[in-house]
């Protein structure tokens, strides 16, 4: 795949599983990613709040909450008890939604073992401090390796085990790059691939994280529009400016324009923007037909990420001084009270411009030109 990163194409067949997953969070995409994790022949636990639902998934096999009438594979271990579904563990999969992952990082402080990674699998920025979540992991989990998974990816669809495909992004220390079968992303990538799932490893974690903060307040917007009555050629416009935007922010936090072309960008941005099975499309959707917001989901709290991230994105790109004008759209109606056709009429009605960023990716740019020259002098 273009962009896979030098140590995806090495030592990637020698990295050694580790034998136990741990996943946190026994939501939707928790439970499709320890299936997958069992698929690949791991021994498999995850970790829920709920004791009920976890009592019920013990005795059931399955997660009928979450994931109603989805066959799991056998010998998921579902725990109540985090010390328990964290003792010994080789990794550790974080999958509550982002608002939650400090307070949740707390509770894990002290019981992950030395040496397991920790992979972050919500999809956002912190609010209030415009930190990435792996920024918020760093501080809170000390000494631990920090990683992402994200990507296209309905959970339902990778439960009932539908081929899918996702980045897996850590940092890569010097020492990951000498020994590539050693590194975390090597081996967490081998704990949890199958001929169903492929994990492509990535080095650049603010690009992958971006994306999949950016993609579920461009998918509101799609919704929006589509649920006010606009057609195609809206929404491939807000799709591609979307594609834009995470590139813009990626870049301005040190991420890679490259990365937003592969699975955690376009690939995510493609899947969410199209398809009402999306709770951020789904939202955008009701929204747009002037359903009410406490009547959306038929009044169920459901777990909407790009409409929270719409604040922390805003906040962020404010505060680094880059212009996201469709995640400001986003913002403006959801928390703003601003009219929403209006809103998008006027999104049209901006200057016109050349489209010289859509031309600039073709190009290189200089600071990946600079880590080139660097790798090829090692
Ligand atoms: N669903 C999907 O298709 C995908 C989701 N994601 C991302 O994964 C993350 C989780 O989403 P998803 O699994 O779908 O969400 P769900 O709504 O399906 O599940 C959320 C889970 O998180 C738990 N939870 C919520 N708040 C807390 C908290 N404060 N402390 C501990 N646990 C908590 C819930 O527990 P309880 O049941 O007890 O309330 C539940 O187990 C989101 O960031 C989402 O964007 C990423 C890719 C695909
Ligand atoms: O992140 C997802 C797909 O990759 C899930 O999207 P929703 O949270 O919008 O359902």
């Amino acid at each position: 795949m273009s962009g896979a990163s030098e140590i995806g194409e090495s030592g990637l067949g020698q990295a050694r599983p580790y034998d136990t997953v741990t996943v946190i969070g026994a939501g939707a995409w928790g439970t499709a990613l320890a299936a997958m994790a069992r698929r690949a022949g791991r021994t498999t636990r995850i970790w829920g709040r709920t004791r009920e639902d976890i009592e019920a998934f013990s005795r059931t096999g399955r997660n009928d909450r979450y994931l109603n009438g989805v066959a799991l594979p056998e010998g998921i271990e579902p725990m109540a008890d985090l010390e328990e579904a964290l003792a010994g563990t080789g990794c550790v999969l974080l999958v509550t939604p982002s608002r939650s992952l400090r307070e949740m990082c707390g509770k894990l402080k002290g019981l992950v073992p030395e040496g397991a990674p920790v992979v972050l699998c919500a999809k956002g920025i912190e609010q209030g401090t415009g930190k990435l979540l792996s920024e918020v992991a760093a501080e809170e989990l000390p000494g631990h390796v920090i990683g992402a998974l994200s990507g296209p990816t309905f959970a339902r669809e990778t439960a009932m085990n539908h081929p899918t495909a996702v980045t897996l992004a850590f940092e890569f220390t010097p020492a990951d790059r000498r020994e590539p079968s050693q590194a975390p992303a090597s081996r967490l990538a081998t704990s949890l691939g199958s001929n169903t799932f492929r994990p492509y490893i990535s080095d650049d974690l603010t690009g992958v994280e971006v994306a999949g903060a950016v993609k579920n307040v461009i998918a509101i917007a799609c919704g929006m529009m589509t649920g006010a009555g606009y057609a195609e050629n809206t929404r491939a416009a807000l799709i591609t400016w979307g594609l834009d935007e995470m590139k813009t922010l990626a870049e301005a936090l040190g991420g890679r324009r490259e990365t937003v072309t592969g699975l955690a960008g376009t690939g995510d941005l493609t899947l969410t923007c199209s398809s009402p099975t999306s709770r951020n499309m789904k939202l955008g959707l009701q929204l747009g037909q002037g359903i009410p917001r406490a009547e959306c989901f038929g009044g169920q709290d459901t777990v909407v990420e790009g409409e929270v991230n719409a604040v922390s994105v805003n906040d962020l790109a404010e505060r680094i001084g880059v212009e996201l004008p469709v995640c400001r759209a986003v913002h403006d109606i959801l928390h703003e009270g601003a009219d929403l056709r209006q809103t998008f009429t006027d999104l049209w009605g901006r200057p016109l411009v050349g489209e010289p960023k859509a031309l600039n990716v073709a190009l290189d740019h200089p600071s990946q030109a600079l880590e080139r020259a660097m790798k090829a002098a090692q």
